[in-house]
């Protein structure tokens, strides 16, 4: 279900919440890039025409050199900064080894949804969207909330 928001829409973006063994698929954002440093998921702006999965492989591929799968569509916000995000689940191969576009992504990191949540670099929607996670607004296919997160996130 989409967030309810006044904010008008600049743009439009989709990321990949990607799983492994209950850890996140997370990148650091280069300091040549708009938020540099800051961790958040791989993906990016949808270009003219493209749909949302079609944005999410290309996001992906360009980032880390893989190719991903769109899975289901989670959910979406939108952010202070008037970016319309669509948050997908999606999927890598498991042996993809990442190679990493370094004009875009200083590195990446397998975190737990813990983790991630404490870190002091993690992009305010991406806070957002683990705390609505947390709240059962939508479910993650394959990862439950952990019990300890209402300690965590309030
Ligand atoms: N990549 C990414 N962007 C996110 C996340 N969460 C979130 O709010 N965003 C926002 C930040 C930006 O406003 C937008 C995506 O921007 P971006 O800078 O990664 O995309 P891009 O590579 O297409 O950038 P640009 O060429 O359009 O400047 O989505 C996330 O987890 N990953």
């Amino acid at each position: 279900m989409p967030q309810k928001s006044n904010i008008p829409i600049r743009k439009r973006a989709v990321v990949g919440v990607i799983l492994r063994h209950n850890k996140f698929l997370t990148i650091r954002r280069s300091q040549l890039v708009v938020a540099p440093g800051k961790v958040c998921f791989p993906g990016g702006g949808i270009e003219h025409g493209e749909s949302e999965p079609q944005a999410l492989v290309r996001e992906i591929q360009e980032e880390l050199g893989v190719t991903a799968t769109a899975g289901v569509r989670l959910f979406e916000t939108v952010t202070a900064w008037g970016t319309s995000v669509a948050w997908w689940h999606a999927h890598l191969e498991q042996d993809a080894q990442l190679v990493l576009h370094a004009a875009e992504v200083a590195e990446t990191h397998w975190l737990t949804p813990q983790v991630l949540l404490r870190d002091p670099d993690l992009l305010s929607s991406n806070r957002d969207f683990l705390v609505a996670w947390g709240q059962s607004t939508f479910a993650i296919p394959g990862i439950a909330v952990p019990p300890d997160w209402n300690e965590i996130s309030g």
